[in-house]
């Protein structure tokens, strides 16, 4: 199959070179030149383990990126893979996906054969038939060929080939046997080499997936935070406790680390996008308002234990970990902004390190010191808070005796126990 791909970001430039792996013909679009013409040199513009290989196998064979939309009546099928960023308000902000999707209708509406739109981007469900569909038969001058579908996207950051290729399930939202057979013709090849639920349904139930699979996650994370916090209190350690829970089927041992709290391009943006859209209809999803609630307060709760010990007047604190989760530059709602911005509201000096997000954290933070190990940010301070799960940090032992006061308190369990540094865990 010929595929068309709009969007070349972190699913849009994955699901373009694991469909060129999985034997397809892909054209990559992006507005963005300097991005098409990283992919055209066989480079990954974002850093992802596997993708370039990928693209260094398929680029120039099976797989060209171009600025233009004229490919798209020629492919078979189209995935659009446009950022859903968030409105001051938390709802959704379709923008981009609805200039881009009016924008393949217009090159599809000469097209005299049935020609399948595939919305990938997490859309809230009422916005298929209300913004998106409107808006690819708008621009297609309401061709009767296009027909709308929804394909949500479940890959993680950090492994999202490796997902990609071995989802658990894969959604087909259409109106029609012909939608789902196309879809199910795009998805065969992996299909035949990695055994997945498929789940046929219309396009608001699959992108309403999407956003129960996200909200869940980030729910279960804010409850295991909720009891962490309360064995924390108790004196007991929320990881033993979880460990033993996890042993339920019904539960599983997966998403239950407690500490600093969920960040990221998705849980954030998503669990507010959909309590938006459900207040909307004037329903109050007083739940998921909780487990955003829980999330924001685990940053201070961090600082109030770290302020026990250490007074934060004027304090030096090293800050470990700004990425918003390990094997990731990407800080986009990293638990690590609340967690500076709350330090210099109390007054301490900042001095952070990660081993890869220091420089996009320099754009947020231009005034905070940035340290080019973790022993640098630990020497002399007089406190530490981790924030991320690096493994580097993990292997840290003497590095605390440069401290001034060997105060650390864990946000991740990560730190191990030692003589000569006073450890507190955030819920542990
Ligand atoms: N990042 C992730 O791990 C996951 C993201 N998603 C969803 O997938 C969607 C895309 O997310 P990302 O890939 O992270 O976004 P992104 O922001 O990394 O990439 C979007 C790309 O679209 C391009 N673009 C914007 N307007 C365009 C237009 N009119 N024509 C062609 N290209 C255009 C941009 O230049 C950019 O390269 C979002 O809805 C997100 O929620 C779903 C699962 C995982
Ligand atoms: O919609 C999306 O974009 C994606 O969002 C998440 O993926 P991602 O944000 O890349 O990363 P996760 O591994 O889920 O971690 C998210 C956050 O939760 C935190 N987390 C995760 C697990 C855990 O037990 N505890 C915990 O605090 C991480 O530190 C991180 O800040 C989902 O896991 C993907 O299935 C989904 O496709």
């Amino acid at each position: 199959m010929h595929i068309s791909v709009i969007g070349s970001g972190y699913v849009g430039t994955t699901v373009a070179a694991c469909f060129a792996e999985l034997g397809h013909k892909v054209t990559a679009i992006d507005i963005d030149e300097e991005i098409v013409n990283t992919l055209n040199e066989g480079k990954a513009p974002i850093d992802e383990p596997g993708l370039e290989d990928l693209l260094e196998k398929h680029v120039g064979d099976r797989l060209e990126a171009t600025t233009s939309y004229d490919a798209v009546p020629e492919s078979d099928a189209t995935f659009l893979a446009i950022g859903t960023p968030s409105n001051a308000d938390g709802s959704i902000d379709l923008t981009a996906l609805e200039a881009a999707a009016e924008a393949t209708g217009e090159a599809l509406a000469e097209k005299s054969e049935r020609h399948l739109v595939v919305i990938k981007s997490t859309v809230t469900p009422m916005s298929i038939g209300d913004v998106l569909e409107p808006a690819v038969h708008r621009g297609a001058n309401d061709n009767e060929n296009i027909e709308v579908g929804m394909n949500p996207e479940f890959l993680r950051e950090g492994s999202a080939v490796s997902d990609f290729m071995h989802p658990d399930k894969v959604v087909y939202g259409t109106r029609s046997e012909w939608a789902t057979d196309k879809l199910h013709q795009v998805f065969e090849p992996l299909l035949e080499q990695h055994d997945a639920d498929i789940v046929e349904t219309d396009p608001a139930t699959a992108s309403m997936i999407k956003y129960a699979n996200n909200a869940f996650l980030a729910s279960k994370i804010s409850l295991v935070n909720d009891l962490g916090n309360i064995c924390k209190e108790f004196g007991l350690d929320a990881y033993e406790v979880m460990e033993a829970v996890g042993l339920d089927d019904r539960i599983s041992e997966q998403f239950l680390r407690s500490g600093v709290g969920w960040g990221g391009s998705c849980f954030p943006k998503d669990v507010n996008a959909i309590i938006a859209a459900a207040r909307e209809t004037g329903y109050d999803p007083a739940l998921l308002e909780a487990t955003v609630e829980v999330n924001d307060r685990q940053p201070e709760r961090m600082l109030d234990l770290l302020e026990k010990h250490v007074d934060l007047e004027g304090a030096r604190i090293a800050v470990l970990g700004l990425a918003f989760k390990p094997q990731t530059d990407d800080i986009r709602n990293s638990r690590a902004i609340p967690t500076i911005e709350n330090l210099q509201e109390r007054g301490a000096e900042v001095a952070a390190y990660d081993p890869v997000a220091i420089d996009p954290m320099r754009e947020r933070f231009p005034e905070i010191e940035y340290a080019d190990s973790a022993a640098d940010a630990l020497a002399d301070a007089d406190g530490t808070v981790v924030v991320t799960d690096w493994d580097e940090f993990a292997a840290l032992d003497e590095e605390f005796d440069a401290m001034k006061n060997g105060v650390v308190v864990d946000g991740r369990r990560i730190i191990q126990r030692r003589d000569g540094i006073i450890y507190e865990g955030l819920t542990f």
